[in-house]
């Protein structure tokens, strides 16, 4: 077959990479027709489970209606839990497992196996919206509009920067995504740098969410996906912390997707997660996040289902019709190339990606010669660095707070990093992105 051929020394040409993915020319079938600035929208394919904290309050009964996936009542853990602040750290550890499968099975569903997407250029933009009332049939409530805003505010090296907000509830989730890719024996293995910030701002409560490291499987076979290791971990304001680990086959149990996570009140002495402190960890949750998982209280073995990905299907995010596009606008841009990949013409391919990217070395020709450098659009650079608090009136950035929280580096190194860790790097700078709210309310020509 003409593609095991291609794979064959496509195989071959990953023995000498050289540590840039776009380097590498992936035979066509491998190729997805979807650009990386798409990716950030797996963010929130579960809008009600995102603004669910919204609904916690102290009167149990609101809680329970809000539950969209246990089958019957007394199956209900939430009920059994009467700390608002332990709730929301467990609604919030709930949406973001739910965002996994998301983020990291949708071209395995979609496409029949992990593909490579296109790499966004510089200024890239993809917005788009989910509707007000949730999927889930037993949770009709009406949530309002939740907008995406995602733009590729560095192409050298490429990085994401997102948002998603809900006016209605006031939430926002913003964050960014570079990534570093190194290959062994025929695995690909990627280090995410970036993080989350979660804000509930009626309530005040804010989380960090830092991501997970993955590495893909089954390129000898042809057949890729993703498998999440290491750690990640979600810090709440309220200094709950939500500490996630993940294995795939052969580590926790025989199952792929496999994840344990550790919900403990963290404010206190730090916690070192690798001493046996059963009575700091107030709840286990584990099972495979692509599948169900189920939670334990610290002190029972009782089991209940904590997550079943496969019950509620993900919400699509609704993107307007190309024609009512922005030049900028992701598929619009990438459309002659989107044909082609689809067309699996390889030569086809080649030429109109060619074009796009000649276009663009282009314009950066003449933003040096005419000193005119690319302006971000929504997002902007912050540099977290100082050691002095934010000046009087300056609002601290949540990331400084919350980090010292679960004692995690501020540091630009693989998300997730404890400060002091071999991979904490004192000389690595502190500039993070975050979204410019001002420049998204003054925008004149693009809506989602
Ligand atoms: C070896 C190079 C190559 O082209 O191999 C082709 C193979 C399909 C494997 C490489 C690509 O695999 C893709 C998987 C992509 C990640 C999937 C999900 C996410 C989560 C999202 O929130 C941020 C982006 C991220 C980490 C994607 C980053 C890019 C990945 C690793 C693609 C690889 C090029």
């Amino acid at each position: 077959m003409a593609s095991a051929a291609s794979w064959t020394s496509f195989l071959k040409s990953i023995t000498s990479y050289n540590g840039d993915l776009a380097s590498l020319t992936a035979p066509p079938f491998i190729l997805s027709p979807v650009s990386l600035v798409e990716y950030s929208q797996y963010w929130a394919e579960h809008p009600n489970l995102l603004l669910a904290p919204n609904f916690i309050s102290n009167n149990p009964k609101t809680q329970s209606d809000n539950d969209d996936d246990d089958n019957d009542d007394d199956d209900d853990y939430e009920a059994d839990e009467d700390n608002i602040d332990v709730k929301k750290i467990l609604a919030v550890t709930k949406w973001f497992i739910a965002t996994l499968k998301s983020q990291y099975c949708s071209r395995n569903e979609s496409m029949g196996s992990e593909k490579k997407p296109l790499n966004p250029f510089l200024g890239e933009l993809f917005t788009g919206k989910w509707s007000s009332v949730s999927k889930d049939p037993k949770d009709s409530k009406d949530l309002g509009e939740t907008i995406l805003l995602s733009e590729q505010v560095s192409h050298h090296p490429p990085i994401t920067a997102y948002a998603i907000i809900n006016e209605k509830h006031n939430t926002t989730l913003q964050g960014y995504n570079r990534i570093k890719a190194s290959i062994y024996t025929y695995t690909l293995s990627v280090k995410q740098f970036g993080h989350a910030i979660l804000q509930y701002k009626n309530s005040n409560d804010s989380y960090l969410i830092t991501l997970p490291g993955l590495h893909i499987e089954g390129l000898l076979a042809a057949s890729p996906f993703v498998e999440l290791d290491g750690k990640s971990y979600i810090q709440s304001s309220s200094g709950y912390l939500s500490a996630i680990e993940y294995s795939g086959r052969g580590y926790f149990s025989g199952k792929k997707n496999t994840f344990k996570a550790k919900i403990i009140k963290n404010n206190e002495a730090k916690i070192n997660l690798k001493k046996k402190s059963p009575e700091k960890i107030l709840y286990t949750i584990q099972g495979q996040w692509s599948e169900k998982s189920y939670i334990s209280k610290y002190n029972s073995s009782a089991k209940k289902l904590f997550y079943d990905a496969n019950l509620i299907k993900p919400e699509i995010l609704s993107v307007k019709p190309i024609e009512a596009q922005h030049p900028l606008e992701s598929r619009k841009a990438w459309l002659d190339v989107a044909e082609a990949i689809k067309s699996g013409d390889y030569d086809l391919i080649h030429n109109k990606k060619s074009k796009l990217e000649n276009d663009q070395r282009e314009l950066r020709k003449i933003e040096i010669e005419n000193n005119t450098p690319w302006k971000n659009r929504w997002f902007t650079e912050i540099d977290l660095s100082g050691k002095e608090l934010p000046a009087l009136g300056q609002k601290s950035d949540p990331f400084t707070t919350l980090s010292t929280l679960a004692n995690l580096s501020k540091n630009d190194v693989p998300s997730g990093t404890p400060i002091g860790d071999k991979e904490d790097d004192p000389n690595a700078h502190s500039k993070h992105w975050r979204l410019n709210i001002d420049a998204y309310k003054n925008e004149s020509e693009i809506t989602p």
